[in-house]
């Protein structure tokens, strides 16, 4: 039997037609075939010619354009895969299926089954950190999983994912015994948050209808922050309109001023974030704005993708346990759905277990899990200091749900105590987390205490914002001024005189407490 090819990297590899009607279960394209015949030697990659001075990384991309058959259509959620009774194509404007549910990007898998798991293994992994328009980006290195139609012309990117996954090895070894926890930074991104990895897709699939003439004169959604300035920034590098719906005196003054500086139309509304995603859904019923929340099915295209990453980045190995913070609930799916399609595909030979965590001020999906998922209740979302998931009402409630039930999955909740303390200890040891990090690592504290994870489990726990965008929850709790918290890993600065005594002493004090061989 002949050996597959050796594989190289190469960025010529993302200009590399795809064969239809590929028979062969190895196939690897000529271009990333290995010159070298000896075991021994490492291949030799062709050495990529520097584009023309006047050429940039879109012209060039134009010259390499690749042919194949690869599609997607929206189809009703979990509906039979069978069926074609109700589908739209992804260049329709439509969030919701004829009987008001919802809607989920369905790829033609055959096409897709066409190539083995190492194949598309090799593919990604080819395109990983390059500056190959548009392959660069972390989403759109899975391009044809995601939207495979569009033309890379119209593509809107800031390279976003890529995102760093971090071994937590100290928070893991002292706070809770594990050697083997991981948190995938998904907050250390283009705006701030994850939300980038939906929003190039979305804003991407946008400028496409507008070249058509589809009537979009704008995009808008409601927003706890985070989406908000993801669409805001894309919109504003593609020269398109935004429009964001904020509950008044409910998000960082950091998210705030992120759609302000990036020229979206901010409307700072007197109600909740419910409130907001209520009237964005009426008023997108209404006027040209295309919606932008994640209750549009092609946000969770490109969200799915930090779940094929975290895959990639342990070499195709599946870890244990992923813990996803839970709001509005399509990140959950999404992560879901790519590990799904991973598995389906042949890239792995099972997923992961998820866990849902949600502050418990704001926790419909964790008392659906405990009621045995038993009728669904909205909830008045109270106040947390997990504000971006201050949501009482998830738009993708049962997306959510089907992702949990497929996965063996599990739910748990985090009192503000307790999101807080965890969100201390864990930039204690170098990270420099958002409160929502902080409600994933309290359901893992909780699971570890119960003996549900175990200390050699291979843990990620996803990173969904930047701890700078919540500065101020971390002012409070370091000055000891949040109500009825005893803020127990608390730092305060210490205030003192400016004389060179006075500095010895605080500083002879704090050493011996450290060391005791200075007694
Ligand atoms: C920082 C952050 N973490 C977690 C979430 C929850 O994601 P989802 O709404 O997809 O459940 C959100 C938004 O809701 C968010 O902004
Ligand atoms: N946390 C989100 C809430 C809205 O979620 P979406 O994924 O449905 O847009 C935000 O930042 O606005």
């Amino acid at each position: 039997m002949a050996a597959a090819p050796p594989v190289f990297r190469s960025s010529f590899l993302s200009s590399q037609p795809l064969p239809h009607n590929h028979s062969s279960t190895t196939y690897i394209p000529t271009s990333i075939r290995a010159t070298a015949t000896s075991p021994d030697q490492p291949p030799a990659a062709p050495l990529k010619h520097r584009r023309p001075a006047d050429e940039n990384i879109r012209d060039e991309a134009r010259r390499h354009t690749s042919s194949h058959n690869f599609s997607a259509k929206y189809v009703p959620f979990n509906a039979d895969p069978t069926s074609t009774a109700e589908s739209y194509s992804l260049d329709e404007i439509v969030y919701r299926s004829r009987s008001g549910g919802l809607l989920d990007v369905q790829h033609d898998m055959d096409a897709l089954k066409k190539f083995d798991g190492e194949y598309w293994r090799s593919l990604f992994d080819s395109r990983v950190g390059k500056t190959t328009w548009p392959y660069g980006s972390g989403v759109w290195s899975k391009k044809e999983w995601v939207l495979p139609e569009i033309n890379s012309d119209d593509i809107v990117s800031a390279f976003e994912g890529n995102s760093n996954l971090f071994w937590a090895e100290r928070y893991g070894k002292q706070f809770l015994g594990m050697n083997d926890l991981w948190v995938k930074h998904c907050g250390i991104s283009h705006t701030g948050s994850f939300k980038d990895l939906g929003m190039t897709v979305l804003v991407s699939q946008v400028n496409r209808l507008r070249k058509m003439n589809k009537p979009v004169v704008g995009v808008g959604c409601a927003s706890t922050g985070d989406t908000s300035a993801a669409l805001s920034a894309y919109c504003a590098s593609a020269g398109i309109p935004s429009i964001v719906f904020l509950p008044a005196n409910k998000i960082s003054m950091a998210q705030l001023v992120q759609p302000i500086a990036n020229g979206a139309f901010v409307l700072s509304i007197d109600t909740d974030f419910d409130g907001c995603m209520h009237l964005i859904r009426e008023v997108t019923a209404e006027l040209p704005i295309y919606l932008a929340n994640s209750l549009n099915s092609l946000r969770l295209e490109g969200q799915k993708t930090a779940a094929i990453e975290i895959l990639q980045q342990f070499d195709w190995q599946v870890p244990d346990w992923v813990i996803v913070p839970g709001g509005n609930l399509g990140n959950i799916y999404a992560f879901y759905k790519g590990f799904h399609m991973c598995k389906e595909l042949g890239l792995v030979d099972r997923i992961p277990r998820l866990v849902c965590a949600q502050a418990a001020n704001a926790n419909p999906l964790y008392l659906h899990y405990k009621s045995g998922w038993k009728d669904f209740q909205a909830v008045k979302a109270g106040t947390t200091f997990a504000s971006a998931i201050q949501i009482g009402d998830p738009v993708s409630i049962d997306r959510a749900v089907y992702a949990l039930k497929k996965s063996n999955g599990i739910v748990e909740e985090a009192t503000e105590e307790e999101l807080m303390d965890a969100t201390a200890q864990a930039d204690s040891t170098g990270m420099f987390i958002c409160p929502h990090t902080g409600v994933a690592l309290t359901a893992l504290i909780k699971l570890r205490k119960s003996g549900i994870i175990g200390p050699t489990d291979r843990t990620v726990v996803v990173s969904t914002a930047h701890g700078l965008k919540f500065t101020q929850s971390k002012i409070d709790y370091h000055s000891k001024e949040i109500k009825d918290m005893e803020c127990r890993y608390a730092n305060p600065p210490v205030q003192v005189k400016a004389d060179f005594g006075s500095v010895m002493d605080v500083l002879k004090k704090y050493l011996l407490s450290k060391d005791t061989k200075l007694h």
